[in-house]
């Protein structure tokens, strides 16, 4: 009985669908992209990292009033199909907290009229609140608009830890809650809870059973744990204006705990293997070859054995000394700007663009799938359209490759297809020189000295 529910609810909200993606996406167009005219972003919510401007890890510190390093730090976001209740369930999760001296209560008005931040072109819109749970600290984004989401998660403007997925119980699931789900896939975003809104609306209890259900098999469909994943139902509007506890404040409540419960907090840089993009090389007479560069993640001691990898020529080697502003060390570390001495190496061996790691943690690759962004021409980027076998300048870390653009195998009409400016694309780059990269990494796109578009690594497909 509910496989042929389920088959007509799908072919109702596919046709509804339609519609709807065709207005959120002329409205967020519309929506002022504006280019940037200088290049400084003077807030503290976000840094500069590879071209791009990302949140700040723990940005809160920023603001004076309840911030603590107690509790572990986890960023969060709500995503969905636009009207499905997002910014309403972020105004009500810190209402509700706001209550139990977790949050201050940010009202619908302040998040949704989100700070614009631009920068080198891309236009950065999202509002970030801030606040705590029993056991942890969380930053929690949300955004204005449905191309906002995907510019932010794949330029790395909003990068989620986890995620709630919010669905409205009376569309049920709609194009942009796949399409979040698959872009919160691709960037990497491992497990989500999921909150069944506006149930204040639905009188049949069925019909809440099959959205659940479909909603399991939808997050099976991504590959996300479609069994286990929480799923609450509730009304984040009755939570709001304080009515209904049954179905507002309990449960959000009940969501916040099931954030803190299945949410990971993922390893922190520090714990992560050793990587240190080469920036510069020098020789040092009587000393040996020096590599600079700032410390992306992990740990390096005095001693320890290392790989140089990329462009071609990939070694092992021992880093035999450790040098910050003139001064030996015997350890460095994530965020250390430094240099290290390298055993038995020439100068010419090393090259910016490759990278210094711990043994077996990164592999070089020629050829990889990404999730593409393409600026449009008022965030700096191209006028015009492109096609298969497009060639820009790759920049990957301080590597910088030229690469061919493909769509990816079994495409229909590959030769003729085009890519506009403000596009959301996945192609395969093919790269003229190998580069150390994994799923994940995030890389920008320049053609005559401008950002034409930013990625995100989904899929390796050539080892160097
Ligand atoms: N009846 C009812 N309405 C709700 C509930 N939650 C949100 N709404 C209404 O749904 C509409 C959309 O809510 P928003 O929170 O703006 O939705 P959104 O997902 O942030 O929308 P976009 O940001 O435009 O994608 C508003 O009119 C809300 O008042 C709920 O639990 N019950
Ligand atoms: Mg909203």
């Amino acid at each position: 009985m509910f496989r042929t529910q389920l088959a007509s609810t799908r072919v109702l909200s596919r046709r509804l669908c339609a519609t709807r993606a065709a207005q959120s996406s002329y409205s967020t167009c519309a929506r002022s992209l504006v280019r940037n005219p200088g290049r400084t972003v003077p807030s503290p919510l976000f840094r500069f990292n590879d071209g791009l401007w990302v949140a700040r890890r723990g940005y809160a510190d920023a603001s004076p009033t309840k911030f603590s390093r107690a509790k572990p730090h986890l960023n969060i976001g709500t995503i969905g199909h636009v009207d499905h209740g997002k910014t309403t369930l972020t105004a009500a999760i810190t209402k509700v907290l706001a209550e139990r001296g977790g949050a201050k209560f940010t009202d619908y008005a302040e998040i949704d009229k989100a700070p614009e931040e631009k920068a080198r072109g891309i236009t950065i819109n999202s509002s970030h609140v801030e606040y705590e749970s029993e056991n942890r600290h969380y930053g929690h984004i949300d955004c204005p608009g449905h191309a906002d989401y995907i510019k932010n998660m794949i330029t790395g403007a909003a990068q989620m830890d986890g995620a709630i997925i919010v669905v409205s119980a009376t569309d049920g699931q709609m194009p942009q809650t796949r399409e979040h789900l698959l872009l919160a896939r691709q960037v990497g975003v491992k497990k989500l809870v999921v909150f069944i809104n506006k149930i204040d609306q639905i009188q049949d209890k069925e019909m809440l059973e099959l959205v659940d259900m479909e909603m399991r098999d939808l997050l099976a469909t991504y590959n996300f744990d479609g069994e286990n994943t929480p799923i609450i139902m509730g009304s984040a509007l009755a939570a709001l204006e304080g009515r209904s506890p049954e179905i507002g404040a309990d449960r959000i409540a009940e969501l916040v705990a099931a954030c803190d419960a299945w949410l990971e907090i993922p390893p922190r840089d520090l714990e992560k293997p050793f990587l240190l993009p080469v920036e510069d090389v020098f020789s040092i007479s009587g000393r040996g070859t020096v590599a600079t560069g700032r410390v992306e993640r992990g740990v390096c001691l005095k001693g320890d054995e290392v790989e140089v990898i990329g462009l071609g020529d990939s070694f092992k080697t021992t880093l035999t000394g450790i040098e910050m502003f003139h001064k030996e060390l015997d350890r460095g570390e994530a965020g250390d700007n430094m240099g290290v001495l390298l055993r038995g190496v020439k100068r010419e061996q090393v090259r910016r663009g490759q990278v210094i790691v711990a043994p077996g943690s990164i592999k070089a690759v020629k050829k990889f799938q990404a999730q593409i962004y393409v600026l449009t021409k008022d965030e700096g980027g191209r006028y015009t359209p492109f096609m298969d076998n497009y060639r820009p300048q790759l920049f990957l870390r301080t590597a910088d490759v030229t690469c061919a653009l493909h769509w990816p195998e079994n495409t229909a009409d590959a030769s003729e297809k085009m890519v506009m400016p403000g596009d959301n694309v996945e192609m395969v780059c093919d790269l003229v020189h190998d580069v150390a990269a994994e799923i994940g990494t995030r890389f920008t796109l320049r053609e005559g000295g401008k950002t034409v578009g930013t990625g995100i690594i989904t899929k390796i497909l050539t080892h160097a």
